[in-house]
């Protein structure tokens, strides 16, 4: 596996190391010694997400507050995502900045996402498999947001805005000024 710095603090893309075969491939989607001794990174995982979006989805932006803020690692299993996170911890040099990467199942990167970050990720193939791994469980009263189109952090999804889908709860997600001042 390579860990490569990514222009956020703390936020790190690995490219797991793939075998080819004349079968296929074969990979460790994720190793906790080999991680820990080439990053330093040793968060301990206590739920795996996966979630299936067709064409469109934009899942986020999303974070869990204060003492169940979730470390991620993220990757698409199936299918073309770009995913995209931004530093929202006030103390960070790269607070407020945001930076996304296309995950998908030729490159197979992951992106190691610390806590304190917001998440999200946009479906540009016919279908996506998205999976992750969370080292805090899943506590609904501690989830937040910023939406997708906020005007200070100015994503590109890359894709029209009409072919976006939204869920309900995203539509309405705040603002990062509403959110954070
Ligand atoms: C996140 C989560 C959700 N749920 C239930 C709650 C809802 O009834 C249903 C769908 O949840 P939601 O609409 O929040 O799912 P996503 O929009 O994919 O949310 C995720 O999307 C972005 C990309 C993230 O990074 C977060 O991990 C997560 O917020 O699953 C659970 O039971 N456990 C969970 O851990």
């Amino acid at each position: 596996m390579q860990v490569e710095e990514t222009p956020l603090k703390d936020c790190y893309l690995l490219k797991p190391k793939i075998f080819r075969d004349e079968r296929g491939i074969f990979l460790e989607t994720y190793q906790r010694r080999q991680l820990a001794e080439i990053s330093g990174i040793d968060a301990e995982f206590v739920q795996d997400n996966q979630s299936v979006s067709k064409y469109g989805v934009v899942r986020g932006l999303h974070y869990q507050t204060g003492e169940f803020a979730q470390t991620k690692i993220v990757r698409a299993i199936y299918g073309r995502v770009l995913d995209v996170v931004v530093d929202l911890r006030p103390d960070s040099p790269t607070f407020k900045q945001t930076y996304s990467v296309i995950l998908d199942d030729e490159n197979l990167y992951q992106l190691y996402v610390p806590k304190g970050f917001g998440h999200g990720f946009s479906t540009l193939s016919e279908k996506s498999v998205f999976a992750y791994k969370c080292d805090d469980y899943y506590r609904p009263g501690s989830e937040a947001g910023i939406i997708y189109n906020d005007p200070e952090l100015a994503i590109d999804w890359q894709l029209p805005e009409n072919d976006i889908i939204l869920s309900e709860k995203d539509r309405n997600l705040p603002t990062l000024k509403q959110a954070f001042g």
